[in-house]
């Protein structure tokens, strides 16, 4: 059964790389996209969102009639967040609405797939960059191809580490947030970036660009097929309070060595989003 899921990844990759094209030609059009708002009016969601989300469905409903699907696109509009050991295709259509509405350019469509509620490949497709991120459970991260080797280094003091402020704007968490970058800003790190997209925050971990990412707020689809490019290429996943990473809490640590992982979440003021798997429709 060595390849019992490569067919699945093939389309995965091919499904990425259609919906990419099609990211790339709603950018091309002259006319407005319309911007819709979800959990905060800072959430944003296009018609693009939805549409390449009911394509690579679609698509792989004709092939693979049986699997199960978390779509971000879908559960927005009602669809159950229900992992189960089922083979499941985790999607974020777009991973960077933000930045495709302002045509900042990173976006990335992130293609996870899990069964038995373990990720077995993850695809994540760098849109505007052209580079196809892949991993398969066991035979390592390859970008275009090539192998991914997470950064060696082991001092964070030397380290770059990747952050996002999500898209809540309370004065708590946005509080929270701030005290975390200050602490990690101040330890001191070379210093702190973020692309506007969790999917490829955690492919420049896997890259060796960043010694590590973290962000609290994401969502399942934000990181399923990530999580495995980073632990592919060598990196370590935690939880922001320092336990094992759980895809469904919605805090992650990606890192490229357990050591800058646990130092990190040191400096971490964590705190606790409603989990996604106990999130009403409609979030
Ligand atoms: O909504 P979307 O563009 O798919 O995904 C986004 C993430 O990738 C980003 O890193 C995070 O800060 C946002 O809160 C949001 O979740
Ligand atoms: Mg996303
Ligand atoms: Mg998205």
């Amino acid at each position: 059964m060595a390849d019992l899921w490569q067919n699945a990844m093939d389309h995965a990759v091919s499904a990425a790389r259609h919906a990419g094209e099609v990211v790339r030609e709603a950018l091309r059009d002259d006319r407005k996209q319309t911007v819709m708002t979800k959990s905060s009016s800072v959430d944003l969601v296009t018609q693009t969102d939805q549409k390449v989300e009911k394509l690579i469905i679609q698509s792989v409903k004709e092939k693979f009639p049986t699997h199960s699907f978390i779509g971000e696109e879908s559960v927005s509009a009602g669809e159950p967040l229900l992992l189960t050991d089922a083979p499941t295709w985790i999607i974020d259509p777009i991973d960077g609405t933000t930045n495709f509405v302002h045509t900042f350019p990173f976006i990335a469509v992130s293609i996870g797939f899990s069964v038995n509620k373990q990720m077995e490949f993850g695809v994540v497709y760098s849109c505007l960059e052209d580079k196809m991120y892949t991993a398969r459970r066991g035979r390592g991260a390859f970008c275009n191809g090539e192998p991914l080797q997470v950064s060696h280094q082991e001092d964070i003091n030397q380290s770059i580490i990747a952050a996002e402020f999500g898209s809540t704007r309370d004065a708590e968490t946005v509080d929270k947030i701030f005290i975390s970058l200050r602490r990690v800003l101040s330890l001191p790190v070379h210093g702190i970036r973020g692309a506007g997209t969790a999917a490829i925050n955690m492919c420049l971990v896997a890259s060796g660009c960043v010694e590590a990412y973290y962000e609290i707020g994401i969502h399942v689809w934000d990181v399923a097929a990530g999580s495995l490019i980073v632990s592919e290429a060598g990196g370590v996943l935690l939880d922001t309070d320092g336990g094992p990473a759980d895809l469904m809490s919605r805090r992650i640590v990606a890192a490229n060595r357990r050591i800058i992982a646990e130092r990190l979440v040191k400096e971490i003021e964590t705190f606790s989003p409603i989990r996604d798997d106990a999130a009403p429709a409609n979030q």
